[in-house]
């Protein structure tokens, strides 16, 4: 069993526990239920921010503790006033150190995107991001169905949510294009054996559909990468542990950022 399945069979205890102390009508009344999500196109695209989607991450399974003091509010809005589009929450407790009090945080504390970044395998999942003001959910290509992703896709988006579906070659590339979907990420990390390679990025690019906006996931570390993987067409850029390892995450986007 590789990390994957193991993170995918605890997320269905997690879920089941969920369900149990709180009902779907509990998620629908939370406040956050009724607003409106940002778009995640408008602040990817536009000419005042980066197209960097800034994450939270604490620790991962591949790289064990990256950041065990940063404060999550400090944080993301440094991310924002440094020019992301975007910021990326992670929430999975056991293998990534989140919490939803984490996505609480940075939503209370800026008024960008933010993404809900876990393991999502049932619609519950989606109405708790919406409950917890997130404006963006995950699907995740190589743990579900090219069916849930058609379905998952649509339930978010009907809730107003953007949809980013990862994948991490051609495969699940092909296989899992809906038109519920807003935006495409290559992830350049195989999350089952943790091997990086930013080329995955540049072989997938011109493989997905212009109608969707095209993002770079993991490893991305040299502000030279970001201008080859614009030049190359991608509009997004989501990077975590290069931000998170440092002692000041909230500096190093900024001397990230002059360097574009
Ligand atoms: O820390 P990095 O290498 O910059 O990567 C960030 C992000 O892409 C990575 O955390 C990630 C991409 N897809 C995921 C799915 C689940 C958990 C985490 C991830």
């Amino acid at each position: 069993m590789n990390i994957l399945d193991k993170i995918v069979l605890r997320k269905k205890e997690e879920v089941a526990a969920a369900k149990a102390l709180v009902s779907v009508q509990d998620l629908e009344n939370a406040v956050h239920f009724k607003r409106t999500p940002h778009s995640f196109k408008d602040f990817l695209l536009s000419a005042d921010r980066t197209g960097i989607i800034a994450e939270f991450k604490r620790r991962s399974p591949s790289k064990g503790l990256i950041n065990g003091v940063a404060d999550v509010a400090e944080v993301t809005q440094a991310y924002n006033s440094a020019g992301a589009s975007a910021l990326s929450v992670l929430t999975d407790v056991d293998f990534f150190g989140g919490k939803t009090e984490d996505l609480l945080a940075a939503r209370a504390a800026n008024n960008i995107p933010v993404l809900r970044k876990d393991f999502m395998i049932d619609e519950y999942q989606i109405l708790e991001a919406k409950a917890w003001g997130a404006d963006i959910i995950l699907l995740i290509a190589s743990i579900l169905t090219p069916q849930q992703i058609n379905d998952f896709g649509k339930f978010a988006q009907n809730l107003g949510l953007n949809v980013l579906l990862e994948v991490h070659n051609l495969e699940e590339l092909e296989r899992s294009i809906s038109p519920n979907l807003d935006a495409i990420g290559v992830n350049n990390r195989n999350l089952a054996d943790f091997t990086v390679d930013i080329q995955t990025s540049f072989d997938l690019v011109n493989k997905i559909p212009d109608e969707f906006l095209k993002i770079s996931e993991s490893a991305i570390s040299n502000p030279q990468t970001i201008r080859e993987l614009k030049t190359a067409g991608f509009n997004g850029f989501l990077i975590g542990e290069n931000f998170m390892k440092t002692d000041n995450p909230g500096l190093a986007i900024q001397q990230f950022v002059a360097e574009i």
